[in-house]
């Protein structure tokens, strides 16, 4: 599909353009005052999750401004191709298919002339055998002790995602396996895991999709070391060792027993491949019932999302109001704050997933775009943040629109915890909301004593501009199905604001480009020549790597 215009001259953006200079100094608070319905109008629900949008610099009208916009950029049948598996991911040919991961309907999807399902089928029926024959001691170590611990070995894609749904999952733990996620290239990161390690009650999992990555083959390379040298031997590799992989041939030469090759294919994004065998450290975890149920969660938003009209579709709401603070506002961050310390990942899966996915500059037809993509994505869980770097969401000079992500019960319900976490999360939003003036930070200051004069000037230190722009996506408890439910929907907003900027959200040259280089520079590192290749920074930073290491 090729859009006939650019972005911005279409009819639309001029459109919103023009409303932007209308509302940008109104208060949401007046909108509040006037308009009684606003938090019901406002709000969204959709596979377990509710969204109450109430809070955003958005009026009606900006709304139905949004939605032409979505229109006129033919979402729907962007959409369409995306779940049809276009090859949407044009600039590697193929297509987007996070979503038949998590097929539980009878649609057949086709790629290639083929359909995918019996395929995808067959993985997750060998991920729960595989699954039982682990959690039911059935497959044990080389001394046929039961295994204790899990390592996973994975980046990025083959890491963000299974980390986050682990810990978001934690209270589903049930089968007394540790599992231990290995990601960085860092010898720090190897030791500290391996440390509390007995090789013989560990099963390792390669996680890799092109089984070419740096930082995971080392890692792999040094467990299976770490492993030969205290107490295994090569015969009991093939019970320790498994893989994820598209390339099968690769974790073959690596030494993984074909049998142990569990199948991912190129029309899964890494950054979304959670759905895939890439989640089978979680599955061993929470058992294959409970991963079920996380897909089902899943699919349950792609249906939303595939058929809910534009108006009522809670991720095209999100990625609309978006692409409203960035390319109106000019604001280029979006802080994701869970207020549950199981979703304490869920800003750095999303970190990934969003700028990995929308940091493009060129679109879909080669054209360098003339207006800005996907923010800064960054957060931390709550209350934690509030006594660090909420001081800048409240009175910084930049405004950073905010998720605030809440369940409204906790696994652990003791005392009234739960009852302040959320009344924190709460009077965030609120706070970000209602500002203070000069006017009531002068009477608080006179009510606490301060003659006139101090207090007018104390005052300005403590006004709070307030009119700050929040989402707050909220459900009962952060079950399997809910935690499907709530990857999926930011996925598919970071999907939908891909379709309105016109770029590919699935591939990512530019990590690439670090990729190639750094084979370089390590091979300048180790060697004692000095290099001149480079630029003078890099240079001198490699000479001082040679002369800090020959000081040791
Ligand atoms: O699964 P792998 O092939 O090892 O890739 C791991 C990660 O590597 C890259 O750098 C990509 O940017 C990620 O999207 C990917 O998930």
């Amino acid at each position: 599909m090729t859009l006939a215009s650019s972005l911005t001259q279409s009819e639309s953006w001029k459109t919103l353009e023009r409303h932007y200079g209308e509302i940008k100094d109104q208060h949401m608070l007046d909108w509040f005052a006037t308009d009684p319905n606003r938090f019901e109008d406002f709000h969204l629900s959709a596979a377990g999750l509710s969204l109450d949008f109430s809070k955003n610099r958005a009026t009606r009208d900006t709304l139905h401004y949004l939605l032409q916009l979505a229109n006129e950029r033919e979402l729907p049948a962007q959409i369409n191709a995306m779940f049809e598996g276009e090859a949407i991911n044009r600039s590697e040919n193929r297509p987007a298919l996070h979503t038949a991961l998590r097929n539980f309907s009878d649609r057949q999807i086709m790629v290639d002339g083929s359909d995918i399902m019996p395929e995808i089928r067959d993985t997750v029926h060998r991920m729960e055998e595989f699954c039982w024959k682990i959690r039911r001691n059935q497959w044990r170590g080389y001394n046929n002790a039961p295994f204790t611990d899990v390592v996973s070995i994975g980046i990025g894609g083959s890491f963000l995602g299974p980390k986050l749904a682990s810990s978001a999952l934690k209270p589903y733990w049930d089968s007394g396996l540790n599992v231990h996620y290995l990601a960085n290239i860092d010898g720090t990161h190897i030791t500290e895991i391996l440390k509390r390690l007995n090789p013989a009650t560990t099963l390792f999992i390669i996680q890799s999709k092109s089984f070419g990555t740096q930082e995971t083959l080392k890692n792999a390379l040094a467990c299976r070391q770490w492993f030969l040298s205290n107490g295994g031997c090569e015969e009991y590799l093939a019970k320790h060792f498994t893989a994820v992989s598209s390339n099968v041939e690769k974790a073959v030469e690596f030494g993984i027993a074909e049998e142990n090759i569990f199948p991912m294919w190129d029309w899964v994004g890494g950054r979304y491949s959670l759905w895939s065998a890439i989640g089978l450290p979680l599955a061993l975890a929470i058992g294959i019932d409970n991963f079920r149920d996380m897909l089902r969660g899943a699919h349950q938003m792609d249906e939303h999302f595939r058929t809910a009209p534009l108006a009522q579709n809670m991720p095209v709401i999100m990625a609309l109001l978006g692409v409203w603070y960035v390319n109106f506002f000019g604001v280029n961050s979006h802080a994701i704050l869970p207020y549950d310390h199981y979703l304490r990942s869920l800003p750095a899966h999303l970190q990934q997933l969003d700028m990995e996915s929308n940091g493009k500059s060129v679109t879909l037809d080669g054209r360098r775009v003339d207006y800005h993509t996907g923010p800064v994505i960054w957060g931390g869980v709550g209350t934690n943040g509030q006594h660090a770097f909420h001081q800048l969401l409240h009175q910084g000079t930049h405004f950073s629109p905010c998720d605030f992500i809440m369940p409204m019960c906790s696994h652990n319900p003791i005392d009234n915890f739960h009852a302040m976490l959320v009344s924190n999360c709460l009077s965030q939003s609120q706070a970000l909301l209602q500002g203070k003036t000069e006017q009531q930070a002068i009477d608080e200051l006179i009510a606490d004593g301060k003659s006139e004069a101090e207090a007018m000037v104390l005052a300005r230190q403590k006004v709070i501009t307030g009119n700050r722009p929040s989402n707050t996506l909220y459900f009962p408890k952060a079950k399997p199905q809910t935690v499907g439910a709530l990857i999926a929907l930011y996925e598919h907003k970071v999907a939908a604001q891909g379709m309105i900027w016109g770029v590919n959200s699935f591939d990512q040259w530019g990590v690439e480009l670090g990729k190639k280089l750094g084979n370089k520079v390590l091979e300048a590192l180790e060697s004692d020549r000095i290099p001149d290749a480079f630029d003078g920074s890099t240079n001198g930073l490699i000479r001082a790597f040679h002369a800090m290491q020959s000081k040791l």
